[in-house]
């Protein structure tokens, strides 16, 4: 590092100082210092907040403990719409009506990425890319291999992701849906959602994104791109906890013409009328299948009201600088070790969180974890440094890639 980089570059402190969204830090659950001192792991999974904690036993004793069975009639059958509605508001940009809470995110991928496939007669290819998260390429092989349906595969580029020319010579006539991560798991590529969704839409597919990555995270506006179908998991920038719902967004354009496969009593039109034949209920209610984890969706509505109220261009502006940061610093301490820095250095094109190569990083992890500092690894050799806005320091970054400096220099 040279003596004008030092120079040029604001220390952490600084940073933090000038962060308008520090003081929201404190609203998340700090574990002692023994147990954590940088938390680089908030695109997987979210801290909670401390305000969870008093509202799931509040929800024990009120909701389930006194009001009981009643507690269906009164609010949880519409808990997955509500929810789901105000996902749609605060985060994607999606009017009311579009939006439902439930299953594993896998589960959801498979009933919409199916539903889309049945909907689209003449149509039998299927898009996506050989980076995708492992469950979206296999719920699509599966989906195929079902179906009777082909992959058209758009080619690996694990340092960039997919951009509107891998497209072309792939969609075409026979396409029925193209499948793609807003932000990639690993590189943290941000798509241009919006030109990817009309240029699919001109040859008459439908878009489904994935939006695991990008939920809480990147501002969205479905409803203004034209998307079509989107799906993402809860438990990453929406703080939901451990293995909360995923939701889907469906454009009302697109809801009558769509069935999903998993039909349960839940998804039909009258779900207590105890009928004969399944016939799907009208709007969004079609797409829940058995009874929604209502329990698990509390701590989700925590954190939607935190976003609510700083907004999500804020989140985005932290998150540009904190991935920033984590950029300059990795250069600085990082490369000169031989690490690559996999992440687009275009913040247009990229998430919140960063990926860095090297081949003794699943070591480096590992020894990491074990001090408190808590990256995460993805094969073949990435460290990957996911910062959530609300609840990252510019000090914890600095403070986690010193650490992986310092882990990779004796290791090697
Ligand atoms: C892009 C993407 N899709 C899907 C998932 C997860 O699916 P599930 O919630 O079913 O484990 C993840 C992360 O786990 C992911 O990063
Ligand atoms: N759901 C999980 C359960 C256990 C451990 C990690 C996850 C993740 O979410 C991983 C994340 N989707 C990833 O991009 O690697």
């Amino acid at each position: 590092m040279t003596t004008a980089q030092q120079t040029q570059r604001p220390t952490s402190a600084e940073l933090d100082a000038a962060d308008p969204l520090a003081a929201q830090r404190e609203a998340f659950y700090a574990p002692d210092a023994a147990q954590l001192t940088s938390y680089l792991d908030g695109n997987s999974l979210g801290r909670p907040l401390k305000v969870t904690a008093g509202n799931l036993e509040s929800f024990v004793h009120r909701a389930w403990g006194s009001r009981l069975i009643r507690g269906w009639d009164e609010q949880w059958m519409d808990e997955p719409t509500v929810v789901g509605d105000r996902i749609g508001e605060v985060t994607l940009g999606a009017a009311a009506g579009q939006t439902t809470v439930g299953d594993s995110t896998s589960v959801m991928l498979y009933k919409m990425i199916r539903a889309a496939v049945d909907a689209q007669p003449g149509r039998d290819e299927i898009i996506i890319d050989r980076d995708n998260f492992p469950t979206d390429r296999f719920i699509i092989e599966g989906i195929a291999a079902e179906r009777g349906a082909s992959i058209k595969w758009i080619a690996a580029n694990p340092a960039s992701g997919v951009r509107s020319e891998d497209l072309d010579g792939l969609l075409g006539e026979k396409t029925a849906v193209v499948v793609l991560s807003h932000v990639a798991y690993r590189s943290g590529f941000l798509a241009d959602a919006e030109g990817i969704t009309a240029k699919v839409h001109q040859a008459g597919a439908l878009m489904l994104w994935d939006l695991c990555h990008s939920v809480g995270s990147v501002p969205m506006e479905l409803d203004k791109w034209g998307v079509d179908i989107a799906v993402g998991c809860t438990y990453k920038y929406l703080n939901g906890g451990p293995g909360s719902p995923a939701f889907a967004y469906v454009n009302a354009t697109q809801q009558d013409r769509l069935q999903q496969p998993i039909w349960g009593w839940m998804g039909a039109d009258n779900p207590f009328g105890m009928t004969d034949a399944y016939r799907p209920a009208q709007g969004m209610r079609r797409f829940i299948t058995g009874t929604p984890p209502v329990l698990a969706m509390q701590p989700m509505k925590d954190m939607l009201e935190l976003i609510a109220s700083v907004g999500m261009d804020a989140v985005r502006e932290k998150s540009i600088k904190l991935t920033e940061y984590a950029i300059a610093l990795s250069e600085e301490l990082l490369v000169p070790l031989g690490a690559e820095i996999v992440s687009p250095r275009n913040v247009a094109e990229r998430g919140s969180h960063i990926t860095v190569d090297h081949p003794l990083f699943a070591d480096v992890t590992a020894r990491l974890w074990e001090k408190g500092v808590i990256p995460d690894f993805r094969p073949p050799h990435g460290l990957r440094i996911g910062l959530s806005p609300l609840s990252t320091s510019f000090a914890e970054v600095e403070l986690g890639v010193a650490a992986i400096r310092d882990a990779l220099s004796e290791m090697q």
